[in-house]
């Protein structure tokens, strides 16, 4: 949390108020946006764990339950409701922790058109905003066998407070010693694609007969935590972040021959020899995929191990450096039940207390460099609070 950035309480009632504003009736928060009108909490038909949603269309008078996507935000005895463009509402929470404070709905993103479309519904999707930006994820692709998951090892090893693994879903049987949310989360091809088609996955792709993917919750969970999130995906998946607006490096392992590969792969023994050949086969395709322009960042040759290992570290900037534990400054964001909300291009300013006993308090919460959203984290939030002036 910083200073609050000179700001003039006058401008509220300039020509920079964008004539949106608090909306709020205890539990429940309205949002008008163009015909629609947006019932946040408090609709009576929402589970009691939960934050309800209802849309009434102004047009036609017809109201509906929409489906409503992403982890959904428990419930509040005082919401605030702050429509920040023809997309999405920010919903403030009172009187909860301060990581629960400020979520949002997104109401017309790409993510949620898109969604419209499969579902053939209304869709909204809740989004957690967080304080502070995650450091990119690093994606790591490559053929089977040729030492990824190795590599990833030495660095959670060396590095286990800085890096975090995003645990895939596979349909694979689990190998020896393999635990279940340690090095996947096993499940069945049935849940797995409706979990697909929830819109849950980052990516997914058939690889070697199976289906794998990247959940978003497991990538958020690790960025959570205040780590860097690394994910062990194939070229097909790689291919798929690359192109949606999640911002990561992608590095690609090449073994230094095909015979090495297949000798790696052979000595690992857990694949049967069908298995085996099957791997082998994907593999010339996939080393011809990941020399293809444009996809990864860094190609890393995979001969000697410790060679490799301390390329990896240098193009992440670990050489040299040990490990030091970050520990991130809490933010306490104390939201009163009492309290005003106005927007003023792309900062809220929150006044605590009310008309009559306004406190001295005030957050200044800066949404100029917001990003991610739904189904996952909106990143990038910055608070200011009058305390620190
Ligand atoms: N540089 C290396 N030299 C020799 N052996 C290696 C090297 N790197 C990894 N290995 C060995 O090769 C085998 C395959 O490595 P690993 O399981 O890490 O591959 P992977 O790319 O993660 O495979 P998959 O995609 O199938 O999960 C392992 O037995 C590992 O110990
Ligand atoms: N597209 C994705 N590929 C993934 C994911 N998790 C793992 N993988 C890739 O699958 C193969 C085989 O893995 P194995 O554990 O069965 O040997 C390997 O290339 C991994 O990179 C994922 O979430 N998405």
């Amino acid at each position: 949390m910083g200073e609050v950035p000179a700001f003039v309480a006058d401008d509220l009632l300039g020509d920079s108020l964008n004539g949106f504003y608090l909306k709020s009736e205890g539990h429940q928060a309205v949002a008008n946006i163009g015909n629609k009108t947006y019932v946040i909490g408090g609709t009576g038909r929402e589970s009691t764990s939960t934050i309800g949603v209802q849309v009434t269309d102004k047009s036609t008078g017809g109201c509906v339950t929409p489906t409503v996507l992403g982890t959904r935000p428990k419930p509040s005895k005082r919401l605030s409701a702050v429509v920040l463009n023809e997309d999405q509402i920010l919903i403030l929470k009172a009187d909860s922790a301060p990581d629960d404070c400020f979520w949002f709905l997104e109401v017309n993103t790409p993510f949620v058109r898109e969604q419209r479309k499969k579902f053939g519904t209304e869709v909204v999707a809740w989004s957690k905003g967080v304080v502070g930006d995650a450091k990119k994820p690093i994606i790591i692709s490559g053929p089977s066998g040729v030492g990824k998951g190795t590599l990833i090892s030495e660095l959670m090893k060396e590095f286990p407070s800085t890096f975090g693994f995003s645990v895939s879903h596979t349909t694979r049987a689990p190998r020896e010693g393999e635990h279940i949310g340690v090095h996947y989360h096993f499940t069945e091809r049935n849940i797995m694609e409706e979990e697909i088609r929830d819109g849950k996955f980052l990516e997914f792709a058939s690889v070697h007969g199976n289906l794998y993917g990247t959940n978003i919750e497991s990538v958020e969970m690790v960025a959570d935590a205040g780590k860097r999130c690394i994910l062990d995906i194939d070229v097909q998946g790689a291919r798929s972040v690359r192109a949606c607006s999640f911002e990561a490096i992608f590095i690609f392992i090449c073994p230094p021959s095909f015979e090495e590969l297949e000798k790696r792969l052979r000595s690992r023994g857990t694949e049967t020899e069908e298995q085996i050949q099957k791997r082998l086969r994907n593999a010339k395709a996939e080393l011809e995929q990941g020399n293809s322009p444009g996809l990864f960042d860094h190609i890393l040759v995979n001969d000697d191990l410790g060679t490799c290992y301390a390329s990896l570290k240098k193009l992440l900037d670990l050489d040299e450096v040990e490990e030091i534990m970050q520990e991130s400054s809490p933010i306490f964001v104390d939201l009163p039940r009492d309290h005003s909300v106005s927007k003023i291009d792309q900062k809220i300013l929150i006044s605590c207390g009310t008309g009559e006993e306004v406190s001295e308090k005030m957050f200044l919460l800066d949404l100029s460099s917001l990003k991610g959203g739904a189904p996952g984290r909106t990143r990038g939030l910055n608070i200011y609070t009058s305390e620190s002036f």
